[in-house]
């Protein structure tokens, strides 16, 4: 079943939901509004059409945000979710239904269908990821996550391989006080108990941290921290969400200098793998700020990069 999903958001960047009826499937849940696409319907009208029946409302601007295949036992669904705006008239319940604007961060709190989940965390991620690259000292890699946040970068991982684990982890919570300001995440590399620091926002695991079963991270994982993993294949797309982490990245999209020889997917294959996973997925590897229109209309959440955002002032 195709679904058409909207997360409207209003000019004051707040997000209707509503509720769904009691007698409807995943009946007393909230929901991003929408509905089914109609044979030979077009999905922007339909979209509307839906809006207009259940809200009395219509909206102009229209981006992709990202595709969920869910399998319920009733009924699998395809919620095509699309990020609206440009709302025209005044949102109320047609079918008695309860609607509520609500803040983006309060959707991790209230109680949507089963399948929603990777769409709420679409919701909360930016479009750009930043990866950290190579650095020869402290200030230089202070001096470079600083000018980044300026320019807007609000999630980063932090990678630094040829450092022990107590230089790095020193290092991170220099960088951690250097994102709080900004209220940008900084994702670490590491093992589940990392998780335990007070100041860890999340980590992000190497794609051969994902046979660790989900248990142990949920162990440590506190509300608010992201787990996220590199994928290189289909398979690890499959680890992933079986692993229950948050996003992914995708790579090597194209080829790069980080990894010269490694063979790179393209463009084709990693739309295929994007469609077909249902978490958030960056796309990574040869790709920069130019390259985010690009991804996100071939479903990805946006833009991962080292290179891109590490060397350009
Ligand atoms: N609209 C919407 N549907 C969702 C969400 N999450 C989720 O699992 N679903 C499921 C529930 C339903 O099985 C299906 C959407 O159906 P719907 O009940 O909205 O369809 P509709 O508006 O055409 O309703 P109907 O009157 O024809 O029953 O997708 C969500 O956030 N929004
Ligand atoms: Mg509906």
């Amino acid at each position: 079943m195709h679904v058409a999903v909207a997360v409207i958001r209003g000019e004051d960047g707040r997000i209707l939901i509503a509720k769904r009826p009691d007698d409807k499937h995943m009946g007393g849940l909230w929901e991003f509004p929408g509905g089914k696409v109609e044979p030979d319907e077009d999905f922007k009208t339909a979209l509307n059409r839906e809006l207009q029946e259940e809200l009395d409302i219509s909206v102009s601007q229209f981006e992709p945000l990202i595709t969920i295949q869910h399998r319920y036992p009733e009924k699998t669904v395809l919620l095509d979710t699309w990020k609206v705006s440009g709302v025209q008239g005044t949102p109320k319940g047609n079918e008695g239904q309860e609607v509520q604007w609500v803040e983006p961060e309060q959707l991790t709190t209230l109680s949507f269908p089963p399948a929603n989940g990777p769409i709420v965390n679409a919701v909360l991620l930016p479009r750009q990821y930043m990866v950290t690259g190579l650095f020869s000292s402290a200030a230089e890699l202070i001096e470079k996550v600083s000018r980044q946040l300026e320019n807007g970068l609000r999630l980063i991982q932090f990678r630094a391989p040829w450092l022990q684990e107590k230089p790095y982890l020193h290092l991170a919570r220099e960088l951690h006080h250097l994102c709080q300001p900004f209220n940008a995440k900084l994702l670490l590399k590491g093992n589940p108990e990392l998780l335990q620091e007070s100041w860890c926002d999340g980590i992000h695991l190497r794609s051969d941290q994902l046979s660790v079963p989900a248990s142990e991270w949920k162990k440590y994982r506190r509300e608010g921290q992201w787990l996220a993993a590199s994928c290189h294949n289909e398979e690890q797309l499959l680890e992933a969400e079986a692993a229950e982490v948050d996003f992914v990245t995708l790579s090597p999209v194209r080829p790069t200098k980080s990894h010269p020889g490694r063979l790179s997917m393209g463009q084709e294959r990693a739309t295929e793998l994007t469609r077909g996973s249902k978490l958030p997925v960056y796309w990574l590897g040869g790709l920069g700020r130019s390259d985010e229109q690009l991804a996100v209309e071939s479903g990805a959440q946006g833009v991962a990069a080292i290179g891109a955002f590490w060397s350009i002032r």
